[in-house]
């Protein structure tokens, strides 16, 4: 119920209230008054018939009291007037006349007890007032009652009952209700009118601002309240207005801003405040996501909390991510949350030749969700016969494409989906320079891992990786194999041919030692033309045998440098760990110590270390 109608309510029930009040009170006064007034009037005339009887009395004129009381019904509104004579006046002067000597009820009782009696008859639609007044005998007065009369003082003699019509005096009060009522109701009704008048702007008002809240509350800050009045009521309009183009104003600005960041477009439809709101909590979001990726260590981390973000926030159980591992190739690094894993949503001839992804080749995103079909790579499931549709967004690293992100959705879900498109974008945004400078660190780490000219690992990776490389030997109870390997006069070939030559000679014995190993084994360039191969689960003659075997291979190796044909020899010291000594850099040295024994003994030739090589040479270490 509105403001107004509940002020209209309140005052007519306020009138009517008034009104019923005014009427009880007013009929009861009247009543009173009537019974009061009339009361007076039949007293007056009573000892007016009481005086007039005692001066008949003493004028001898008695016998024309019947011609009194006719005259006395010329009296307006008196309906009748009798005198009723007591028993004891009758005892002293004999019967009255018969209308004197039958009192009734009322008149017997009066004569009883000399008490007046009062009541009020309805006589055919006539109220009637009808009063019966004693005449008691007195010695007081002149003339004296107990003169004549033999009765003791205070005797009622008689009474006279006389009845007086109401009927004009009720019309009188009835009246007087009707004009109370009418100027109640019309005060009341032009109070009312004048209360609505002054509560039409409030009530107006409030239902304005209510509207425009309404509006806010779904994101419209347009709406505007009419200023009625210049009071209290026309200032709360005019600062809510202020209020809605403020934040209108403010709504407007962030939107903006935010929908640069996050390229997301706004619908008409769409709720302003739970868009922007939406779109802050999302730049958050993504910008939480941005330093926790920071702070990991690989991209296979990165990848894998951004597969977790695509479950979590996006609920996106399907997706792909793949990575450019060659000119043509790429590697799925995680399909469907879980690492590594076969190509599921696309041709996996991607893997090999990866033009074919739509995403790769272009460098830009490719929407399947509004146009499916887009790409002829994409595969449909073939188990289930939901269909589905892709997003796939490609992440640009130094210029070409790096990564790819490949989001699967079903058809029902893409129209969702694609308002949460922006969010992803951001989230590929903020992960793109993250994963470059990983990518970037890794690249840097690898190298300097590794020797440049002939790609195997240095040194330094040796010294990062011999703890890992201890540990799985004491936990698998294993020996480790350390072959140390020279180039027997590598020094006359620089001299000879140059040191590019040289450069030739030591890339070909790279790649010969590499070929020669298990995978699992590692060749290492330990210094100059000094090479350390790792030969992993090995016992001592095995690697004996191994390292036999490279020796013979380099020996038959023929090496074209320039115009000439270069055939090297190799000498080749060999020390087990941790049978030879509990530390892996101190099994280093006895086979450093074993390969210059096999220089000493002639060269091109495989040298097991044994204790006794150590004598010679402990002070030299
Ligand atoms: N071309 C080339 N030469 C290198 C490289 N590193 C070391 N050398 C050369 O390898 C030669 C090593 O010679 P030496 O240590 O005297 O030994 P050697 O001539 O191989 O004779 P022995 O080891 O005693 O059989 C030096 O001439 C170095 O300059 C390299 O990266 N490229």
């Amino acid at each position: 119920m509105n403001l107004n109608r509940k002020m209209t309510l309140l005052f007519g029930g306020i009138a009517l209230g008034t009104l019923v009040m005014l009427v009880v009170i007013s009929l009861y006064a009247f009543r009173s008054y009537s019974i009061a007034s009339s009361t007076a009037h039949v007293r007056t005339a009573a000892e007016m018939v009481r005086v007039h009887l005692t001066e008949a009395m003493i004028h001898g004129t008695i016998d024309k009291r019947e011609q009194f009381l006719d005259r006395l019904m010329e009296v307006q509104g008196l309906r009748s007037a009798r005198v009723i004579r007591s028993p004891f006046v009758n005892e002293q002067f004999g019967a009255g006349m018969t209308r004197e000597m039958h009192a009734d009820a009322i008149e017997k009782l009066v004569l009883a007890d000399g008490q007046p009696r009062y009541v009020i008859l309805d006589e055919r639609g006539d109220s009637v007032f009808r009063g019966t007044i004693p005449f008691a005998a007195s010695s007081r007065g002149t003339p004296n009652c107990l003169q004549c009369h033999k009765v003791a003082e205070g005797t009622v003699l008689g009474a006279v009952t006389m009845e007086l019509s109401l009927t004009e005096l009720k019309r009188q009060a009835l009246m007087t209700v009707a004009s109370i009522i009418l100027t109640v109701a019309a005060f009341s009704v032009l109070s009312i009118l004048l209360a609505r008048r002054l509560i039409l702007p409030v009530g107006s008002t409030a239902q304005a601002v209510e509207r425009a809240v309404q509006r806010a509350l779904k994101g419209d800050f347009k709406g505007r309240v009419e200023k009625r009045t210049d009071d209290e009521i026309g200032q709360i309009a005019t600062e809510t207005n202020s209020l809605l183009v403020f934040l209108d104003d403010g709504l407007a600005r962030i939107s903006q801003r935010v929908v640069q960041l996050t390229g997301r477009t706004l619908r008409q439809d769409d709720n302003q405040l739970e868009v922007a709101i939406d779109m802050v909590n999302g730049l958050a979001d993504a910008s939480s996501f941005k330093q926790a990726i920071e702070e990991d260590e690989t991209k296979a981390e990165i990848f894998d909390r951004f597969g977790r973000v695509l479950i979590d926030s996006f609920g996106v159980r399907e997706f792909s991510i793949y990575e450019t591992s060659g000119p043509k190739q790429l590697e799925p690094l995680s399909v469907d949350g879980n690492a590594g894993g076969a190509c599921r949503w696309c041709d996996p001839q991607i893997l090999v030749r990866s033009d074919m992804c739509r995403a790769k080749r272009s460098g830009h995103p490719v929407d399947g969700l509004s146009q499916p079909g887009i790409c002829y790579a994409f595969r449909q499931p073939e188990d289930s016969g939901v269909p589905r549709r892709h997003f796939c967004v490609p992440i640009m690293q130094s210029g070409s494409v790096g990564s790819i992100i490949q989001l699967v959705v079903r058809e029902s879900d893409a129209a969702r989906f694609q308002s949460q498109v922006p969010y992803v974008n951001v989230y590929v945004r903020e992960m793109a320079p993250v994963l470059e400078a990983k990518r970037l660190t890794e690249t840097l780490r690898e190298s300097s891992l590794r020797d440049a000219m002939t790609g195997l690992n240095n040194r330094r990776f040796l010294e990062e990786y011999v703890d890992t490389l201890i540990a799985s030997a004491r936990r698998r109870k294993t020996q480790i194999a350390i072959l140390l390997l020279d180039l027997d006069y590598f020094k006359v070939v620089n001299d000879t041919y140059g040191h590019d030559a040289g450069d030739v000679v030591l890339k070909a014995l790279a790649g010969t030692l590499k070929n020669s190993v298990r995978a699992s084994d590692m060749v290492i360039r330990f210094g100059g033309e000094e090479f350390l191969i790792v030969l992993q689960e090995t016992e001592a003659a095995n690697a004996l045998k191994v390292a036999e075997n490279i020796r013979a291979t380099v020996a038959d190796m023929k090496i074209q440098v320039g115009g000439a044909v270069l055939q090297k020899t190799i000498s080749i010291g060999l020390a087990m760990f941790p049978d030879d000594s509990e530390t892996f850099w101190q099994t280093v040295k006895f086979a450093d110590v074993a390969l210059y024994r096999a220089k000493d003994d002639g060269r091109n030739r495989v040298v097991r270390f044994n204790p006794d090589m150590w004598q010679g040479h402990a002070e030299s270490y």
